[in-house]
């Protein structure tokens, strides 16, 4: 097994970078540098030198010992000066020494989940960690890193398993001799079982638009003034601005954090009938982006259109109303119910986000729905009264599979390979 090294902090100048190190030599990095090992789980400053007893830097020093540091392996930290010089010196150092390689994208964190320190869902939530830029998005991650979701697992199939046990008390029994009170009991589980997995299969939507952000296209005639709200809700000049009707053509997309919430703005072209080709094309991509939008806010004149028809959670606006005055309007040019709209939208974002459960990503909501269909089909057979259970038991046995891989007990190489791809260098 190589020893793996890597700059755990971002590349460029700061105030101290990290340089990280594990694997069965990882010791000996210290050996060489510090010209000691330094007690493990203590902060020590040591002076490092190179290969030629050059100082290179003097550095706190972080030893770990296998089977108690984050890979699980003997590990060390070189917080170090954060030059540019001093990273690549101790880097050179490094490579330098015998089975020493630098670690690719994400392979400490990959040691970490084959030496049993983590679950696949504790990896993942600890990928969506270090890339949250929202509030929501930390706290969603930080409970899946937690093993939150690992633990709903957890239950899930202790559960089955219990399941498997009642039936296989059963297997020596005729078949006319099985009790119907098991196949009530195991039953009663699967029912419990899937209503769990229904409320985290539910919140995977909502999980997945806190991790990639929400979309709210703002629609409306050409010159109604969508440009111009997109730029107030921005605070920048995002959009081009005329009164010439048709300026905007394609989709200009503004991303902002939301009291938390990771939100894209979207400013379409203005819809009307229009025999120019390239807005034609235009208006056709706003009508696709708002239809797939969580909310649709759209500007009128006043008058009524055939292009649009709003759901429950859009919002309709008079625009440019320092103009036409009265309520329900809006003018990006005064400002004028700029913040009554961004707290409507907040709160109704709010209140999708807040059904989020802890499964967040598509393979969640892949696992657990084979897992569900398998339950599906053990109430099926009970309910039309099998007597054979061992077609009970290989349904709870594919159902029990489909929770292992989530959770990365089964099936994972094929896995780890796109998991670990996104993964920061020195992660
Ligand atoms: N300097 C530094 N800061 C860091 C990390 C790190 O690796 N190095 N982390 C890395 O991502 C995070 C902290 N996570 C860590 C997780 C486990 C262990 C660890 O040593 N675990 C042992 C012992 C546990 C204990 O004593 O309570 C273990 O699990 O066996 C260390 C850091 C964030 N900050
Ligand atoms: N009085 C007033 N004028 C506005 C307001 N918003 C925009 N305008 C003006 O109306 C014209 C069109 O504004 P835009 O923001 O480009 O309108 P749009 O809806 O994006 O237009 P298209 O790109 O054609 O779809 C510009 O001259 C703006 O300065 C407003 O709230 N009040």
């Amino acid at each position: 097994m190589d020893t793996i090294y890597a700059l755990a902090t971002a590349q460029g100048k700061a105030g101290v970078a990290v340089v990280r190190v594990s694997g069965p030599d990882a010791w000996k990095s210290a050996l060489h540098l510090c010209g000691r090992v330094p007690a493990p789980r203590r902060a020590s400053l040591c002076r490092l030198t190179d290969a030629n007893d050059h100082l290179i830097d003097c550095a706190l020093v972080l030893v770990f010992e296998k089977g108690a540091s984050f890979t699980g392996e003997d590990c060390v930290e070189y917080h170090l000066h954060g030059s540019r010089a001093i990273v690549a010196a101790v880097l050179k150092a490094l490579a330098d020494l015998d089975d020493f390689r630098l670690a690719e994208p994400g392979e400490f964190t990959r040691r970490a989940l084959e030496n049993g320190c983590m679950d696949l869902t504790e990896v993942e939530g600890l990928a969506d960690l270090i890339d949250a830029e929202t509030e929501a998005q930390r706290r969603l991650a930080v409970r899946v890193f937690e093993g939150a979701l690992g633990a709903k697992v957890a239950r899930w199939r202790e559960q089955l398993v219990h399941a498997m046990a009642l039936l296989a008390v059963t297997i020596d029994f005729s078949d006319e001799d099985v009790p119907d009170d098991v196949t009530a009991e195991v039953a009663t589980l699967m029912r419990s079982v899937q209503e769990d997995l229904q409320v985290e299969l539910t919140g995977i939507s909502a999980a997945e638009r806190v991790r990639d952000g929400f979309e709210v296209a703002i629609i409306g005639p050409p010159n109604i003034g969508k440009s111009t709200l997109l730029n107030a809700l921005a605070g920048r000049d995002a959009a081009l601005i005329s009164d010439i009707a048709g300026t905007t053509r394609d989709v200009i997309e503004v991303r902002m954090d939301l009291s938390g919430l990771p939100v894209t703005f979207l400013d379409t072209a203005g819809l009307r009938d229009t025999n120019d080709h390239v807005e034609t094309l235009g208006i056709a991509r706003a009508l696709k982006r708002a239809e797939q939008a969580d909310i649709r806010v759209f500007l009128t004149d006043g008058r009524v259109t055939d292009h649009f028809m709003p759901e429950p959670d859009d919002i309709v606006l008079r625009g440019k109303s320092d103009l036409t005055g009265g309520s329900a309007g809006i003018s990006g040019k005064t400002g004028e119910g700029v913040s009554e709209l961004l707290a409507q939208i907040t709160a109704t974002l709010q209140q999708k986000a807040s059904q989020a459960g802890v499964a967040t990503q598509e393979r969640h909501r892949i696992a657990m729905k084979r897992a569900n269909e398998r339950l599906e089909h053990v109430l099926m057979l009970v309910e039309i009264g099998t007597e054979q259970t061992e077609l009970l038991a290989e349904d709870l046995r594919q159902a029990v599979s489909a929770l292992d891989a989530l959770v990365g007990k089964v099936d994972v190489e094929d896995l780890l390979d796109s998991i670990f791809k996104n993964f920061c260098l020195g992660k």
